[in-house]
């Protein structure tokens, strides 16, 4: 059943729009974010001591390619973003391709621009050669089968094949953003998604300079992303409240921070040449609202951060993860979170050989759109406190220096980050939606 889309946010108060519906969606829905368990997980060992190692290390954007030009990379940065999406299929692309969501669609990208160079396909990137992929194209290159088997209904041992499956649901979702964004950009005059995105950057400095408030650029940068592109339009209404995610717009923005910021200082000093800087500007991202996916909310479920157990019972969500491993609750009177807030358990098995851990990668509760919608916002609104709650310890001398600096993208990155640090977190589930373009 799909929910019904509401009306864009007032022009320039798109971020303060993700905020706000997010708190105001959290609240109707009564999911109860206390400042006791935000400041335990602030103190707790599994945060503070892996925090800096996480977020120093992990981000997956960069690529091992020559790009010919800043434009290239900011293209393929952004096409990466645009299809940054799949959770659903975690465990489906596990079983196929050996990797999670987001290394499928990593792979994926960087087939399409490989091929681009190399099988004389003409550049697939581009705002018309992503409308010339084929669903074999997509599959091929993504490593999944279009294909699902059933025993067939009378003769005994007989397999058939027919389309259909993950594999088949996740190239159609592929293909329609594929579609749909090169039919916006060629309508739009733009030759490829970067070029529509450094005008973009261009709009956001220039607003930015006008109102002397450098946080401007990302409200206008996403905006201009959400306004033009289907695949961007990360809302909906839910029980009458409209919610604004956005959740790959402001992946995108804050990517284009993180892979361009050296290159903005080098930018701003002017004794360097010009040949050196990108020839767009880079936004300031540390402010914006984390990105809600499907891993954000259910590892602050699991730290006891988002608290579904007063949830009214229409959306039915107080029970959707059932005590993880009944053994370790019990251990832990009635609080499972308190084992996964303690320093990460020796990890024997790999102490002794040298060798990964395996975990197995299980499916959790498959939802519907509406409760992955409270539960994401839940995510926004719980980030927000976090990182408040951090700045008051700092300011009142609680807790490590360093809270008093949180960002809240950096918390984002460690919270994604973490949920495949651990064995223990990787055990986790993670809630499933299929079928969704945005997350
Ligand atoms: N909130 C948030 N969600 C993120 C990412 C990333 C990429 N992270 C790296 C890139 C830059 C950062 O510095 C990270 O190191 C992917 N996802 C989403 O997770 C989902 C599950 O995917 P998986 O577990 O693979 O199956 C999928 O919907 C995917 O879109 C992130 O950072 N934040």
């Amino acid at each position: 059943m799909a929910l019904p889309t509401p009306p864009f946010p007032p022009s320039g108060r798109f971020v303060e729009y993700v905020r706000g519906s997010s708190r105001a969606l959290t609240q109707a829905e009564a999911v109860t974010i206390s400042n006791a368990n935000i400041e335990r997980l602030l103190l707790s060992p599994a945060f503070t001591e892996t925090y800096h190692r996480i977020t120093a290390t992990s981000h997956g954007l960069a690529f091992p390619l020559n790009f010919p030009s800043s434009l290239s990379e900011l293209n393929l940065l952004s096409i990466l973003a645009l299809l940054n999406m799949a959770s659903g299929y975690r465990v489906p692309l596990h079983r196929e391709t050996g990797r999670g969501a987001w290394d499928s669609i990593r792979a994926f990208v960087l087939g399409l621009y490989l091929s681009s160079a190399t099988d004389g396909e003409g550049d697939l990137l581009s705002a018309m050669g992503m409308q010339t992929l084929s669903e074999a194209k997509i599959a091929e290159l993504l490593g999944v089968s279009l294909h699902t088997e059933r025993q067939h209904e009378r003769i005994h041992g007989l397999t058939i094949g027919q389309v259909g499956g993950p594999g088949w649901e996740l190239v159609q979702l592929l293909k329609t953003l594929l579609d749909e964004t090169g039919k916006v950009l060629v309508n739009g005059g733009y030759p490829n998604l970067g070029s529509f995105v450094a005008e973009a950057l261009k709009e956001g400095a220039r607003v930015a300079h006008d109102k002397g408030d450098p946080a401007v650029a990302a409200d206008v940068v996403l905006e201009q992303l959400v306004r033009a592109v289907p695949g961007f339009q990360d809302m909906s209404i839910v029980n009458n409240q409209p919610i604004y995610c956005f959740k790959k717009a402001l992946f995108l923005i804050n990517a284009i921070a993180i892979r361009f910021a050296a290159k903005r200082e080098r930018n701003d000093d002017a004794s360097l040449s010009e040949s050196s800087a990108p020839p767009f500007p880079i936004p300031h991202a540390s402010h914006l609202p984390v990105f809600a996916d499907n891993v954000l909310p259910s590892i602050l479920i699991h730290l006891g951060v988002i608290d579904l157990s007063t949830t009214s019972c229409t959306l039915t969500l107080a029970n959707i993860f059932p005590a993880i491993d009944g053994a370790a609750a019990a251990a832990t009177a009635a609080d499972p979170a308190l084992l996964l807030l303690a320093a990460a358990p020796e990890p024997r098995a790999q102490a002794r050989t040298g060798e990964e851990v395996v975990v197995p990668v299980v499916d959790g509760p498959v939802l519907t759109p509406a409760q992955t919608y409270v539960l994401r916002a839940a995510a926004i609104e719980a980030c927000e406190r976090i990182v408040s709650h951090a700045h008051a310890m700092g300011a009142a001398g609680r807790g490590a220096p360093w809270l008093k600096d949180l960002a809240l993208p950096d918390l984002d990155n460690w919270l994604w980050a973490v949920a495949k640090d651990r064995p223990d977190y990787r055990a986790l589930p993670r809630f499933v939606l299929r079928n969704t373009p945005f997350f």
